[in-house]
């Protein structure tokens, strides 16, 4: 029963941050099982339209006062399409106060079909859906509707699942679905083997999705792996070993293992990823491993980015590294992404909440007769929940410490990357939208010693691989004026130091524009190559990084450690620094992978 009395409660809690969905998973108080309370919410927002109808018409609400609107809908999908009916006990109060209507119930839904011309409970479905998707307006198919994202998933196919475009459209289309016979995938013109899929596909019960051989990922997640590996092939393969330093829950380390696969058929490169949390970077392993990239994927779990060594010898192949740290989150969308079901009506002459909230809080243990809850913020619509659980720490409001500290620590993660001796390629990713931890990170890491003296400069946006080349939204000079910004004293931040071919080189997505995604930020940083053995070998070079690189000779000596070595002393006080702000965040956002 407590599963229903959870759904409840989460349903009508305030938003805080992270998705819907990582918010079930990472809730303390709940009784019932985080997959079966989100299992029940996204399969009782399918029916909403349905049940309420049916409530409505069967006065479910009058004759049951203690049933409010959110609790029998959620009651009465059970009942109704739950194979195994409501789960409580059948003497239970809840159960019974729905069961007592069964036979006025199950006619409302019988009728309801038939009025629908439907001979199955699939086909009702599928006819459900429909009216939903028509409710939803004419673009559905092609992108999400800003705070439907679930609906329109994007996938991407796994390491071992290159072309997902072979995807029998029968896998994705539910069960009596009539565009069984129409083009099902919306294939992304930006990004290899990205394809959108429209509402009401259930490609979660494929085989594919089961087997971690398409992903469900973000447009904008795609876009830093992309960046990094861009259209090689066969014939031109990535050369050298990657770095993921801030990875889980996995997204872009397992795109760049999915791009590697499809480079290099026989000898792999190798990918080390890593996270500072310990929890997250179970996550991230459990994730590497669905995708089926654990012959490609290292996982440090635990480790801290910036106190590797980059000088051990288990990175003296590594030439690109992709750093997609903590940041605010601004660029989240849907934060208050609680799915929106249409409810029934509330009896008529229920006496209002004093405080107009709905009732009482539910105590541990009481749930027997207790069944009341606070008004959920629920209204018509369609379900509206966001992928965003690769990040964690969105807030409400524009905290100007919180971001320079955050933009400090970027800062120096980038740093520390481009001091890798071997690197040619690193990436830099915020799902932020503003300006001090993206453009400015850049333009701060660009005037750093680290990347004068190791001859660091951005991916222009002709050398950026064909699909970003077309990506039209550009890096930005000054912040947006948002609703965030607008309620912030702060004197809007501006970049001086960046040229326009450097802003050009910047990508950047907003939400609430026609490409249907969230803010996000990324840049590449390359270097010659041959500049890079010049530090690395040249005789005679002062940089730092040659000073501190093995000769050949001690190499030879030295044994060969699979451990990190001892770390820098001056990169010790930062790890430590860093290690307990990811302990601070243990408890944050989890991520549940793709096996539901
Ligand atoms: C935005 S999330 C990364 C999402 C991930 N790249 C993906 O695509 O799924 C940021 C991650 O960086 C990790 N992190 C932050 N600072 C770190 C550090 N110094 N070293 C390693 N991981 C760090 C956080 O624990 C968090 O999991």
């Amino acid at each position: 029963m407590s599963l229903y009395f959870d759904a409840v409660n989460i349903l009508t809690e305030p938003a805080s941050g992270g998705s819907f969905k990582s918010r079930i998973y990472s809730a303390r108080d709940l009784r019932a099982k985080p997959a079966q309370i989100y299992a029940l919410i996204i399969e009782a927002a399918k029916w909403d339209i349905v049940l309420t109808d049916v409530i409505d018409r069967a006065g479910l609400l009058d004759a049951e006062r203690k049933l409010s609107p959110l609790l029998a809908l959620l009651l009465v999908h059970d009942h109704l399409i739950s194979k195994n009916g409501i789960a409580a006990p059948a003497a239970h109060t809840i159960r019974q106060a729905v069961e007592r209507h069964k036979v006025r119930l199950r006619a409302e839904f019988t009728k309801a079909r038939v009025r629908r011309g439907c001979a199955s409970v699939e086909q009702f479905k599928a006819a459900i859906l429909k009216e939903k998707r028509e409710a939803a307006g004419p673009n559905d198919f092609i992108y999400p509707p800003l705070g439907a994202r679930e609906q329109y998933p994007f996938l991407i196919g796994g390491p071992d699942a290159h072309n997902l475009h072979r995807l029998p459209a029968s896998e994705l289309a539910p069960e009596g679905d009539d565009r069984k016979s129409q083009r099902l995938l919306y294939v992304d013109p930006h990004i290899p083997d990205l394809v959108a899929v429209p509402y009401g596909a259930d490609f979660t019960s494929s085989a594919a999705y089961k087997n971690g051989e398409i992903i469900l990922q973000d447009k904008a997640s795609c876009f830093p792996a992309y960046l990094m590996l861009g259209d090689r092939g066969p014939n031109d393969p990535w050369q050298g070993d990657l770095v993921d330093g801030c990875a889980a829950p996995g997204n872009k380390t397992t795109h760049l293992a999915s791009l590697l696969a499809k480079q290099q058929k026989d000898k792999r490169r190798q990918i080390i990823s890593m996270d500072a949390s310990r929890m997250r970077s179970k996550t991230l392993q459990k994730m590497v491993t669905m995708a089926g990239a654990d012959p490609t994927v290292t996982v440090l779990q635990g480790q801290d980015f910036l106190a590797l060594d980059p000088m051990d010898e288990r990175f003296e192949k590594v030439t690109g590294l992709l750093l997609d740290p903590s940041c605010s989150g601004s660029g989240i969308i849907g934060r208050d992404d609680v799915p929106q079901l249409t409810l029934p009506k509330a009896a008529a002459s229920k006496a209002p909440n004093p405080k107009g909230q709905g009732g009482k809080k539910r105590k541990r243990g009481d749930d027997k007769d207790e069944v009341e809850e606070p008004k959920p913020k629920v209204a018509s619509g369609a379900l509206n929940t966001s992928p965003s659980d690769e990040n964690d720490i969105a807030t409400d409001s524009v905290d100007q410490e919180r971001l320079t500290k955050l933009s400090n620590l970027q800062a120096r993660i980038v740093e520390h990357a481009l001091s890798f001796p071997t690197a040619t390629h690193v990436t830099y990713s915020t799902c932020s939208i503003h300006l001090i931890e993206n453009e400015a990170v850049v333009e701060r890491v660009l005037a750093s010693d680290v990347a004068k003296e190791g001859g660091w400069r951005l991916l222009r946006r002709d050398e950026q691989p064909s699909g970003l080349r077309k990506w039209t939204h550009r890096g930005v000079r000054r912040d947006r004026e948002t609703g965030e910004n607008a309620e912030s004293d702060a004197t809007p931040a501006t970049v001086d130091d960046l040229s326009d071919e450097d802003l050009e080189a910047c990508l950047r997505c907003w939400s609430g524009d026609a490409e249907g995604l969230g803010g996000f930020f990324v840049a590449g940083f390359v270097r010659d190559p041959k500049f890079v053995s010049a530090i690395t070998k040249a005789p005679g070079s002062k940089t730092k990084a040659e000073s501190k690189a093995k000769t050949p000779e001690s190499k030879a000596k030295a044994p060969k450690s699979k451990k990190a070595k001892k770390e820098p002393v001056q990169n010790k006080k930062v790890a430590q620094k860093v290690v307990q702000e990811k302990e601070d965040e243990e408890d944050d956002d989890d991520w549940d992978g793709f096996s539901d």
